[in-house]
């Protein structure tokens, strides 16, 4: 255990004051939670001001539990046992993140994260998976952690002795991708694709590429970035790295086995710059191809779900902007039987909405049997309990279903009702 997590250092990092001290300043803390629901005993609870609760208010029972202490920025917070009083306690853990992050580069623990617009949980898993079964050890983002608390969570949970962190960082306004940098300071960086997404607070495509570009800055001296080749054509105007950083930007899918099981070309792509990535690890190539044949995709990304009398469902219903909805109904268009498309409002695009719903549904019915719409922006159905039923009653034996729609459409409503009238065999 590091000296990292003792009260003393905790004080030193934060600029916090005890409000009730802690018997002992040398004892070691175990890591930190922003969660009464998942703390362990050992842990730091840190309160956190979110939507729908205020975490001060489970400082006592945290302590209750077993918390090591609390990081609070509410003097009436407390509870049986320590408690640090900051100003900002988001602030606080970035910047327990952030010399967190010193200790791990001392520790030749590899930070590598993972940008861009489409595919950032896809590769982040990807990695994790494939150099974990290359035999090193390692830990990755939880669930799609990206953010101002996602991104200083991930790098907070692993371990010194960890070969390699997997950190996605996300963005849906400028400036958050410099922010998150600055916090983990990546050894290699894989940008997934540059695309339409968020275009409300990017205006466009542009916009997208400076943000996404912004990482670069903060890979550290000597690191690597890998990318699609049209992406490093979008970032160009922007391109600004350290001392001895490598980029690569990758053209074809060609070192990626044939027999790769995830769906379509830009899931090939993500793999290829997993590959990249690899030999800059100078992993052997063999162990990566292996891995790569029995990686999965994550719930909601263009999984395939098979049923009853040769009906697939492809669940693709985690998120949508206009590329992510095509790069699917290129899969769908591909695709054995009847194709059915069923697909809900992009959001977050703002004013270049409207076109891309037109285009989008334009495209689709070129491509599908059946195309439902559903949501205002693509002037389609409004969602009410019996539409999972009625899009069930489209679908015969040997259909094709590909579901996708932003994360507000939550379309993946609709398999119950598909998998009730095809059960799985
Ligand atoms: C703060 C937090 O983590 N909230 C998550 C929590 O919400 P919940 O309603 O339970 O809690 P509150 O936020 O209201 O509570 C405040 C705190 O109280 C704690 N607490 C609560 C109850 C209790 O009994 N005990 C407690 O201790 C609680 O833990 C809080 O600390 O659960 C929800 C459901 O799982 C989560 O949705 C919610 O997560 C928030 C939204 C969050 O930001 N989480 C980050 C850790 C994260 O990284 N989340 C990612 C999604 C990130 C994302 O959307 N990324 C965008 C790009 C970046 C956008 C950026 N500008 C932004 O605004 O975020 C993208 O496009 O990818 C994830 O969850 O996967
Ligand atoms: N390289 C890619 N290009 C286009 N679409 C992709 C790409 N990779 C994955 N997708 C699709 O994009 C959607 C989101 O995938 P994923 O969750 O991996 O991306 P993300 O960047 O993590 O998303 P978010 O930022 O919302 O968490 C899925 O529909 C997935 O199939
Ligand atoms: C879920 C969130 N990360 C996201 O991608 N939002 C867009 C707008 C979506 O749901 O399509």
């Amino acid at each position: 255990m590091s000296a990292f997590w003792s009260y003393e250092n905790l004080e030193r990092v934060t600029g916090g004051e005890w409000t009730i001290e802690p018997t002992d300043y040398t004892a070691q803390a175990t890591g930190l939670s922003h969660d009464t629901r998942t703390l362990q005993p050992g842990q730091v609870y840190l309160a956190v001001k979110g939507e729908n609760h205020d975490g001060h208010r489970f400082v006592g029972s945290a302590l209750e539990n077993g918390a090591a202490c609390a990081i609070v920025s509410d003097e009436a917070a407390v509870g049986p046992g320590p408690v640090l009083l900051v100003d900002d306690t988001v602030a606080a853990l970035q910047e327990l993140a952030s010399a967190y992050r010193d200790e791990l580069a001392k520790h030749d623990c590899k930070v590598i994260a993972v940008c861009g617009s489409n595919g950032k949980t896809t590769t982040r898993q990807l990695i994790h998976h494939v150099l974990t079964r290359c035999g090193l050890h390692g830990t990755q983002s939880p669930k799609s952690f990206n953010n101002h608390l996602g991104v200083p969570l991930t790098l907070l949970a692993a371990q010194l002795d960890h070969d390699f962190i997997a950190c996605e960082i996300g963005t849906n306004h400028p400036g958050e991708i410099a922010s998150l940098g600055d916090i983990a300071w990546p050894d290699a960086t894989v940008i997934t694709s540059i695309g339409s997404e968020h275009l409300e607070f990017f205006k466009d495509i542009q916009g997208v590429a400076k943000e996404e570009a912004a990482i670069l800055p903060f890979v550290r001296p000597h690191g690597y970035v890998t990318l699609p080749a049209e992406a490093a054509e979008l970032i160009a105007p922007y391109y600004n790295v350290q001392e001895g950083v490598i980029m690569l930007p990758v053209r074809h899918d060609r070192d990626v086995p044939e027999d790769f099981p995830l769906l379509g070309e830009h899931n090939r792509m993500n793999a290829a710059l997993v590959v990249a990535l690899c030999r800059w690890l100078e992993l052997s190539g063999d162990a990566v191809n292996d891995a790569l044949r029995c990686a999965e995709p994550p719930a909601g990304r263009l999984r395939q779900i098979e049923l009853g009398q040769g009906v697939t469902v492809l669940d693709d219903s985690y998120n949508a902007n206009p590329d992510s909805m095509r790069a699917a109904l290129e899969v769908l268009a591909e695709s054995d039987g009847r194709k059915i498309a069923v697909l809900g409002d992009m959001l977050e695009l703002g004013v270049a909405g409207e076109a891309a719903h037109r285009e989008i549904s334009a495209e689709a019915g070129v491509i599908a049997d059946h195309l439902v719409l559903v949501g205002e922006l693509f002037r389609g159905e409004v969602w009410s309990d019996g539409l999972p039923t009625k899009i069930a009653d489209l679908v015969q034996p040997g259909d094709t279903l590909l579901l996708k729609g932003s994360r507000g459409m939550a379309l993946e409503r609709i398999i119950p009702a598909v998998e009730a009238k095809y059960p799985k065999v």
